[in-house]
């Protein structure tokens, strides 16, 4: 199983080697638990193992497998971030896919060696979503052929880039580039923003960290101010666009291709979403299978919780859903790279394609993550409310994933551009112009579901099911979009009217994509046994799924009542199913008890042990008497009795 999780034998074997390595390695072990380390002292941990790493990583990992390195850094520095976390997640491939091969190979080496240590600049104090009304600008001084960096007011102060308020000296940073008093939109620039010796802010920039979060607290997200700060005209990263030394500007061959590093990570951080959930649940189902409390059959002993229907319902959905990302996340990231390659020999057609599925993606995969993670942080009663479960800090940094890379709802927006255009085609007798990922709209489908119809039909009737009700909600929202331009709408205030629903059709089309993705890697699978594990967990995901969004399926009858009660009854049947695989499905994540760092969750199951271990170990209890109570507390009772 960990073969499918993780892409293939090979990929399962180095990350036990890895872990292995690592168990074995002390000074790369949390030096005490984090939850008890003040922010500056994690900051402090994870700087002293990411040094070491850099001397060392080369004998644990193969440092240019981008999973290998992820895995590392899971183990080794944790999901609270580090000191270079947008380094590698931002820094080197915004150089990687905008710098040009002479750029390149002038900053990337130094980069990579970590001689250098740079964050992505574009979100500002005023400005995150609308990139196109970015206030720092980047005037072309065609007398010294420099860029001149420009912070004009407090709202333009660059504002939340990880790693940019202490820990970097280089940023790729987003402006608004101006030449002979042209407006040529946001532009990545490589900038300088520390000596590289001293490691002070160079002069004519105001740097500094932003204060704590509600997690993700070892990385230091920075503001960033210019006072006319100048930097090379070849500091403009001219891979896609060029301006001259005269000023002439050479524009890209498509327009937004130079979000592409914000492209990179929408793909990517499907997996690590799914990683997120698949720990909580991790910890959240251990614990179920520890914990007893309360009687099934009051002639019998108290229960495991995990034998609790509420309790399989609470979690074993999330199971599925973790799969299904892990498994919709591998297919993206490969889209991903293809599209990578092509754009970087100048086909950039398949680039509006990868922006819808991520943009959507991106929405609902982090939404459900964080629903999946805090039903797993309640599945552990008041114990899950203890940072000992660690399960807080998970749901902490993942529901981070809502916002950051663009806000859930606008990125559902992006995608139901992409979809309007669709509907459009096939309004307009076109739908032979369909891309793939959206071919179904132009399908005729049958007048009713045939779930629980057709025996031995497989999954096929779930997915048309799913195509239907998508397909109807585009055309929906759309018909919708349109009906009001024709009214005389102005098309943007159109839009606004039409954008929840125009929201729900991107969420269900993202929805279909994840339920296909998941079909198609069962119908792979050869070994017999990890199938048949795997469609018990796909037959819960859809009938899971359906279940979730049935109004729609309900409203235009394609399905009926009695086809609900069937799907309800199956998902309860699989619940039961499920049941003795349920901490084996999360096992074979094969998270070390390092990596998971949680009390309540290790591998040993000895709960309350460790429980009470680690609460003996909290700093407060190292006097017996606080001094909040000698200079305080003890004053005002003795005052009091007086
Ligand atoms: C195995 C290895 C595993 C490794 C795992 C890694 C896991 C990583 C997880 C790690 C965990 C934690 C790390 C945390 C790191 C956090 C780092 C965070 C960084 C940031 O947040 S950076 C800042 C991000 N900011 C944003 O995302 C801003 C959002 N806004 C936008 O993107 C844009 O403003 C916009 C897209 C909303 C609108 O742009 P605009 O220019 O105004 O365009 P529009 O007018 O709306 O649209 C015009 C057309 O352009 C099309 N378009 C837009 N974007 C793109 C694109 N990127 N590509 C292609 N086409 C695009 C759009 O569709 C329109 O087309 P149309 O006219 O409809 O045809
Ligand atoms: C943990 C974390 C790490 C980050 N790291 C970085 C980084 O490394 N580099 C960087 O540059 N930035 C970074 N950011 C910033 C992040 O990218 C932005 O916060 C994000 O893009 C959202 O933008 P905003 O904050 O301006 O939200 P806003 O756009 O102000 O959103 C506020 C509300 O307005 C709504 N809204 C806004 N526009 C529209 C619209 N057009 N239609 C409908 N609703 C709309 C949103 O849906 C939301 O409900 C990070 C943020 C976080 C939380």
């Amino acid at each position: 199983m960990a073969a499918q999780i993780w892409g293939s034998e090979k990929r399962a074997r180095r990350r036990r080697e890895i872990s292995a390595k690592i168990a074995q390695m002390p000074e790369l072990h949390d030096s005490k638990p984090l939850p008890f380390m003040t922010r500056e002292e994690k900051i402090m941990e994870s700087a002293r193992k990411l040094t070491i790493l850099t001397e060392k990583m080369g004998q644990i990992i193969d440092p240019t497998d981008p999973a290998e390195l992820y895995h590392l850094n899971n183990e080794v520095l944790g999901l609270e971030g580090n000191p270079m976390a947008l380094h590698g997640v931002m820094f080197i491939p915004a150089l990687s896919a905008q710098a040009s091969d002479e750029q390149q190979a002038k900053w990337l080496p130094r980069a990579l060696r970590r001689e250098i240590i740079g964050t992505y600049a574009q979100t500002e104090l005023g400005h995150g979503t609308n990139l196109q009304n970015l206030e720092t600008t980047a005037t072309y001084d065609l007398a010294t052929q420099e860029f001149v960096l420009h912070t004009p007011q407090i709202t333009a102060l660059k504002w939340w880039p990880g790693n940019l308020g202490k820990s970097s000296n280089y940023a790729v940073v987003v402006a608004h580039m101006i030449i002979k008093a042209k407006n040529y939109g946001p532009h990545p620039f490589m900038v300088q923003l520390r000596d590289e010796k001293t490691h002070e802010p160079l002069p004519g920039i105001t740097i500094g960290d932003i204060g704590p979060k509600m997690a993700y607290n070892i990385v230091d997200n920075g503001f960033l101010g210019f006072n006319k700060y100048r930097i090379p005209r070849t500091n403009l990263l001219m891979r896609h666009t060029k301006v001259e030394a005269d000023g002439t500007y050479i524009k890209p061959p498509h327009a937004k291709i130079n979000y592409s590093a914000m492209v990179h990570v929408r793909a990517y951080m499907l997996t690590g979403q799914a990683i997120m959930l698949a720990s909580a649940l991790n910890i959240a189902t251990r614990y179920s299978s520890v914990r007893r409390q309360g009687q099934i059959d009051k002639s019998q002993p108290e229960v495991k919780v995990l034998e609790y229907q509420t309790q399989q319902h609470r979690l074993f959905p999330s199971i599925a859903r973790a799969y299904a990302f892990q498994f919709a996340g591998a297919e993206t990231v490969k889209l991903y790279e293809h599209v990578l390659k092509e754009m970087k020999s100048g086909n950039v057609s398949l680039m509006a394609d990868l922006h819808a599925l991520t943009s959507g993606l991106k929405s609902v995969v982090t939404y459900q993550t964080g629903e999946g993670i805090e039903q797993a942080r309640m599945a552990c009663g008041g114990h899950g409310y203890s940072m000992a479960s660690y399960i807080s800090e998970i749901y902490g940094v993942a529901i981070g994933g809502c916002t950051y890379e663009g806000e859930n709802m606008v990125m559902l927006l992006q995608l139901a551009r992409y979809l309007v255009k669709s509907a459009a085609l096939v309004k307009s007798g076109q739908s032979s112009k369909l891309g793939p990922l959206v071919a179904y709209l132009g399908v005729k489908s049958e007048p009713t579901s045939l779930i629980d119809r057709i025996p031995n039909s497989g999954f096929t009737e779930y997915v048309k099911t799913f195509q239907h009700v998508s397909k109807r909600q585009t055309l929906k929202a759309a018909d919708m979009f349109f009906g009001l331009m024709e009214k005389g709408e102005k098309r943007e205030i159109a839009w606004n009217k039409c954008s929840v629903e125009l929201n729900r059709a991107s969420r269900l089309h993202t929805r279909l994509f994840i339920v296909e993705a998941f079909v198609r890697r069962v119908n792979e699978i050869a070994d017999i046994r990890i199938k048949e594990a795997l469609t018990d967990l796909l037959h819960l995901h859809v009938n899971y799924e359906l279940l979730d969004i049935a109004s729609y399926a309900l409203e235009d009858g394609f399905l009926s009542a009695s086809q609900l009660d069937y799907i309800r009854d199956q998902v309860y049947l699989y619940l039961g199913k499920i049941r003795p695989n349920a901490v084996s499905l999360l096992d074979s994540w094969e998270f070390s008890d390092i990596e998971l760092r949680s009390v309540l969750g290790r591998r040993d199951g000895n709960v309350y042990e460790n429980l009470f271990k680690w609460a003996k170990s909290s700093p407060l209890n190292k006097t017996d008497v606080l001094s909040s109570v000698t200079q305080y507390l003890k004053p005002m009772m003795e005052k009091a009795r007086l």
